[in-house]
Order: C-alpha cells, then structure tokens, then sequence
C-alpha cells in the first residue's frame, strides 16, 4: 500500500515543481503539468509533462553513469499512488549553492553578456559570434540561485570558487561539461541540439559530488530542432514553441507587454505540446512513453 502525499511534510515549491520530505535521509520530488511561459506559470496544465520529464530524468540519469542523487526507482514503493511516474526519491544532500549551466551555443543570458562585455562568466569569446552561434567549445557559466520568480545571475568562475572553494568550483565545472557533452552528444545522434542545460549537484554524508535536481530536461535545458537550426536567430524552442506562438499571436488576444496573465491555452496547442515533450524524449532515449509507469 503506497502512503498518501499528504503524509508527506511539504518543503519546497518550484515553478513546475513541489518537494516533499519522506524521512531525514529522503525527500519526494514530484514534478507537475504546470508549464511556464515568458516568466508567467500557465493555467493550462500540458497533460502528462510531469511524467515526460521524470522519464528523461531517469533516463539521464541512467545513460550518464555519475553519482547522482537517485534513491529508488519510478515505482518504488514510498511514492504516492497519485504521483507515480511524476516523482523521484532521492537522497537528501548537502546542496552546492551554485547553478551549474554548460553553454554550447550563445544565446539568452550569455547572448546579453557576451554583447556587453564579450564574455560570458569572464570567458572570453571570439568577436562576431550572434544569437544561437555555435561556441567554439562548451563553456561553464554559473550563477547564483534566484529567490523565486527572479531570474538566476550569471557570476564567474572566480566567484564561485569564492563561494564554494577552488577544488569544488574546479569540479563542478569538469563534471558540468562532462555531462554536457554526453548530453549533447547523444541529442546531436538523433537530430536534436542540446544548447545549454542547469545542473545542481549537492554532497552525500560520505563527501562525495552527487548530481542532483532533474537532469538534461526540456525545463532545465534549451532543446533545439537540429533541421530548423540557422545560426543568427532566434531557435524554436523544441517543446514551447506551439505555446509561445500562441501566446503572441492575434488569437490569444494576449498582449505580452501588458504584465498581465496570459489566457488558457486551447485544448489542441497544450495536445500538440504534449506530443512534442513525449517525442522528444522518445527520440532522445529511444524508449516509448507508453511504457513509463502512471499513476492512479
Ligand atoms: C521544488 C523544486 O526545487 C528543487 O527541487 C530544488 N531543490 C533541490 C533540493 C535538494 N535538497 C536536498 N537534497 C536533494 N537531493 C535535493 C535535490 N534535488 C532542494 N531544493
């Protein structure tokens, strides 16, 4: 008999997230439908994101082979009839303070630094790079946690070893591109360009580096369609682009500079968007979401 959420302490909220505590070594993490959209949290749900995106956690995890913060697996038994397939246990760490992001393509907060001051992070970059170039090799660009609703602040690597140590800002970085490469390599075979991705990693009791959070997902990564990329613009984004489209088009009737909520989304643009989260972790893990366990 699997408990019920609510025996479960309520410790943390996300955008598109909730953390719960399951003991003092454990906590539940239960990824929502809820998606976000020019900084706003939609009040359309796109059914079945939570379990797309806890599927593609599982599977990084599982193709990355690094420490990582799993505790048991999508059915294990401590998780909620009402979550299953949306949640993880994981073990509870010793959270490093610091944003780990990997950066293949210039584009977002690093197109804004780098048009500033042509760096990113204080990683100089070559002169002429534009939206969405291709970088001449990945490069890490930490930042500090935002509170909620604020957007993360890009800081150096001199920062951060300030706020967590030389070794372990050395570390974080070589674990970050380590695992952006594989990511990015993997996507790359399937015609899909992983252009940045958010790692978090925390310390286990033992002192060992562990990957945490969710893990090369659609919502802490930018996914790009490897067919429709042209250096130069603006890319799609792979999974948001129906949504944002929508959003800014005549039919929403939605004015995005007004600060105003945007509308609910038609019932076909959040089943399209549905379709793409589902194709693009069946074409990155090359396994069928019908067999991702659902709960009740
Ligand atoms: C609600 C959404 O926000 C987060 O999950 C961010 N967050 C993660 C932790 C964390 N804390 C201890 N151990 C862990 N394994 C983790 C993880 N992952 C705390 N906040």
């Amino acid at each position: 008999m699997r408990p019920p959420l609510h025996s479960y302490p309520h410790i943390g909220s996300g955008k598109v997230r909730e953390l719960y505590s399951i003991d003092d070594d454990t906590l539940l993490m239960v990824s929502t439908d809820r998606i976000s959209a020019y900084d706003y949290i939609l009040d359309t749900p796109i059914p079945d994101k939570g379990r797309v995106l806890t599927a593609m956690s599982f599977f990084w995890f599982d193709e990355l082979g690094v420490p990582n913060h799993l505790a048991g697996g999508p059915e294990d038994p401590r998780i909620p009839a009402e979550v299953v397939g949306r949640a993880m246990v994981v073990r509870k760490l010793d959270m490093v303070p610091v944003e780990c992001v990997a950066r293949g393509y210039l584009t977002g907060s690093g197109l804004i630094d780098y048009r500033a001051t042509g760096a990113v992070c204080g990683v100089e970059l070559p002169a002429g790079l534009v939206e969405a170039s291709r970088l001449p090799e990945p490069i890490f660009t930490p930042a500090t946690k935002a509170e909620f609703g604020d957007h993360d602040e890009n800081i150096s690597f001199d920062q951060t070893a300030q706020r967590v140590g030389a070794d372990v800002a050395t570390r974080l970085r070589e674990a970050t591109l380590d695992i952006y490469a594989t990511g990015a390599g993997v996507a790359e075979s399937r015609g899909i360009i992983l252009a940045d991705t958010k790692l978090e990693f925390g310390f286990d009791e033992e002192g060992t580096l562990v990957l945490a959070d969710e893990v090369l997902t659609p919502d802490s990564s930018r996914y790009w369609d490897a067919q429709t990329y042209t250096e130069g613009q603006v890319q799609p984004s792979f999974d948001k682009q129906i949504v944002r489209n929508w959003l800014t088009s005549p039919e929403s009737g939605w004015d995005r500079s007004s600060g105003e909520q945007p509308p609910s989304l038609p019932v076909d643009i959040a089943e399209r968007t549905r379709a793409r989260y589902i194709e693009a972790y069946e074409r990155i893990s090359g396994r069928s979401f019908a067999d991702w366990p659902k709960g009740v």
